[in-house]
């Protein structure tokens, strides 16, 4: 059926036979006793005016929400509150974290790095070549050394390749940079042609399309639309002569934030108030995320605004489908854990249970992060060695470091975790649930357009393809359905993925590729000749070709041009970064779950071994999904016969009723 109504105009046929009408009159939130969890028990009520005095801040009334533009975070330059109290609970926007500098990790405050800024005029100009020349176009990089083909991995599916995107947009977001839908500065307007805007706007860097341009030559497109990121110098927060620094707008710390949102203001109009939950609308006996007011702005590609459009704590939440399943994964099981918590202690109120639940959900995602996701990636024998695990550990691990500074790197988000931009497909899988094809969807229809996720099966049928799927191999080859199609529209062509992120690179001011090798205590080449040592010949003798001089080549490019370190999917100057980023991320994290040192913060010591035997990717699909009744155990990897799908039920799960009138 998918098949049929795909080949024909996907997304008019789409539309046909969905319900027409989207709008709330049969929405509900859920009040959360009227749904019954089994199997628990119910617990003796504590003296609720105890825990009031011990958690003050818990029951204080909800205050009404903040209204657009009244977010305080926004324009601060990430001053440091006054005092910090200490709490039970993260902040949302994570100041406090670290009690010392409250500041650390918080939204509006700008990437850390280990490398100087590489500036063209030390302040903020676009870096420039040794010779003093620009640097090479990179929608020519783009286009000679990251050219579109498939080769699949063998080993891993496309959830481990989306999960990645999840954890990045737990982790950072560049200022003032859409993401997803278009941003409000034009440079290069919607047929591609320079605007007036690109040369007269300090914020623009608009991609110029070679004449030469295999694909783009043919329609004439002039340019891809490409806005600089925001900085301490544009809000007013750097000294006259100080590099300005780019910002990112989310917690850095690994706090669910992309579920929960960075702000109060974010926070607030997606909680239901109700018994903890997060506010959700119900359509055809499932729970969705609120739909976001501005249809038209958040979800272009939309043919209606009463298509569904999702609010969530990120605003990229309805980018492609596959990240808002997982965004909508994570949102139901925040509600599950809700609802079964008020269940066992009843005597909760709202924001003990919301505050409860939500410190079960990330640390559920912590623990899938570290222990089942990154060692794909950063190779488990690295991981250990480097303490950012510590499989078969019993009980605490006490390494929080308030001297280790959790902020994201931007050689990180701005380059090696981009990295993994390789790994995504253009066409995405509809699996049933006896493991048959169902249907495929090509990407560049469904950007921007969350309805697909909510047509007759296709929320489960995309999760058990996510699962089913192989990931696209970790190469130098991307889909062209981002480095020709991004966010298309209804254009015949669209943006380059590859060719933005080299920009984005250029516009950080991020340090060269061979001055980040020197970073992180790897050799560093003088020649390209040099560089065969850790990149095969035939793209350093490209590189050659492309750049002028071996300082000249961007980290971005050559990055993702090394050969893989074994038992890892980078190679080794990525791999360094990454490394470094989630060993702060984990250390520099007072809330860590493995953290034990503060009995007012840590789990009860057969909670932690519950959420490290019970929490998977693969319970919390089965948990959240629609009608999913098997999984393979690791659910990150292809099935095999050493991975077979199995009851759900048959999965280890986390025993909430260890949460019964504990942790106080
Ligand atoms: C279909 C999937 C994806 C799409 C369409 C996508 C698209 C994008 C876009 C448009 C940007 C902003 C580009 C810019 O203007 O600078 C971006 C940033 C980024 N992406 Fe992806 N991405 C996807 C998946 C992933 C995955 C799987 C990863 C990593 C595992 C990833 C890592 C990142 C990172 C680290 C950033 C920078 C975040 C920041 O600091 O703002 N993305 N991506
Ligand atoms: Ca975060």
């Amino acid at each position: 059926q998918y098949l049929n109504l795909l080949q024909s105009n996907p997304s008019q046929a789409f539309l046909q036979g969905f319900p027409s009408n989207f709008q709330d009159n049969n929405i509900g939130i859920f009040p959360a006793q009227r749904l019954p969890v089994n199997g628990l028990g119910y617990s003796k009520t504590k003296n609720i005016e105890e825990l009031a005095s011990k958690y003050k801040n818990s029951f204080s009334n909800p205050p009404p929400p903040l209204g657009a533009g009244q977010d305080p975070a926004t324009q601060t330059c990430g001053l440091a509150p006054a005092f910090c109290t200490k709490s039970r609970y993260r902040s949302i926007d994570g100041t406090c974290n670290n009690l010392q500098r409250p500041t650390w990790g918080i939204p509006q405050t700008p990437y850390g790095r280990l490398v100087k800024f590489k500036y063209g005029d030390g302040i903020s100009s676009f870096p420039r070549a040794v010779s003093g020349k620009e640097l090479p176009n990179p929608r020519e990089i783009s286009s000679y050394l990251f050219p579109s083909k498939q080769l699949v991995d063998p080993i891993w599916n496309l959830n481990a390749q989306q999960w990645g995107q999840i954890i990045t947009h737990d982790m950072s977001l560049t200022a003032g940079i859409a993401q997803s839908h278009k941003d409000t500065v034009s440079c290069c307007d919607d047929n591609g042609q320079l605007s007036r805007d690109a040369a007269s706007n300090p914020l623009c860097a608009p991609i110029i399309i070679p004449p030469t341009d295999a694909v783009h030559s043919q329609v004439g497109t002039q340019c891809m639309n490409f806005v600089r990121t925001g900085t301490t110098r544009d809000r007013g927060c750097t000294p006259p002569f100080a590099p300005a620094e780019p910002l990112s707008t989310v917690t850095a710390y690994m706090d669910a934030s992309f579920c929960y949102g960075s702000s109060d203001g974010q926070a607030r109009p997606i909680r239901s108030y109700l018994g903890g939950r997060m506010r959700t609308i119900l359509r055809n006996g499932r729970e969705w995320p609120p739909q976001d007011p501005n249809v038209t702005l958040t979800c272009e590609s939309a043919q209606s605004p009463n298509e569904p459009c999702y609010l969530a704590g990120d605003i990229r939440v309805n980018q492609n489908p596959q990240l808002t399943i997982l965004q909508i994964i994570v949102l139901r099981e925040h509600n599950r854990i809700a609802d079964a918590l008020s269940a066992i202690n009843p005597h909760w109120d709202d924001e003990t249970l919301y505050q409860e639940a939500r410190r079960i959900v990330i640390a559920e995602l912590q623990h899938i992060n570290y222990y089942e996701y990154l060692p794909i990636f950063l190779g488990y024998d690295n991981m250990v060695k480097n303490k950012l695990i510590y499989p078969g550990a019993h009980s605490y691990v006490n390494d929080y470091n308030p001297n280790v500074d959790p902020t994201v790197l931007d050689e990180h988000a701005t380059a090696a975790f981009r990295h993994f931009h390789t790994l995504i497909r253009g066409y995405l899988q509809l699996i049933s649930e006896n493991r048959r094809l169902a249907g495929i969807v090509r990407l560049s229809d469904w950007f921007n357009r969350p309805l697909l996720v909510e047509l007759e099966n296709a929320f489960d049928d995309l999760t058990r393809g996510l699962t089913f799927q192989p990931q696209d191999y970790s190469d130098q080859f991307w889909d062209s359905e981002i480095t020709q199609f991004l966010f298309k529209r209804n254009n015949t062509f669209g943006g380059d993925l590859r060719a933005t992120d080299i920009q984005r690179g250029r516009d950080h001011g991020l340090g060269s590729y061979v001055a980040t090798r020197a970073s992180c205590g790897l050799s560093v080449p003088k020649s390209f000749h040099e560089m065969t040592d850790f990149i095969p010949k035939q793209n350093v003798q490209l590189l050659e070709l492309i750049y002028e001089h071996p300082e000249d080549v961007d980290l971005v490019v050559a990055g993702s041009l090394e050969t893989n370190v074994p038992g890892a999917q980078t190679g080794p100057t990525f791999l360094c970064i990454i490394t470094e980023q989630f060993y702060r991320t984990r250390v520099g994290d007072r809330f860590f779950f493995e953290n034990g040192a503060d009995p007012d913060i840590a789990f009860t010591p057969s909670q932690l071994e519950s959420i490290r035997h019970g929490a998977s990717i693969a319970r919390v699909l089965c948990d959240n999904s629609d009608n999913i009744h098997h999984m393979q155990p690791k659910a990150f990897q292809q099935i095999s016969h050493s991975n077979k799908p199995v009851p759900c039920s048959k999965l280890p799960a986390i025993d909430l009723t260890l949460w019964r009138d504990v942790g106080f």
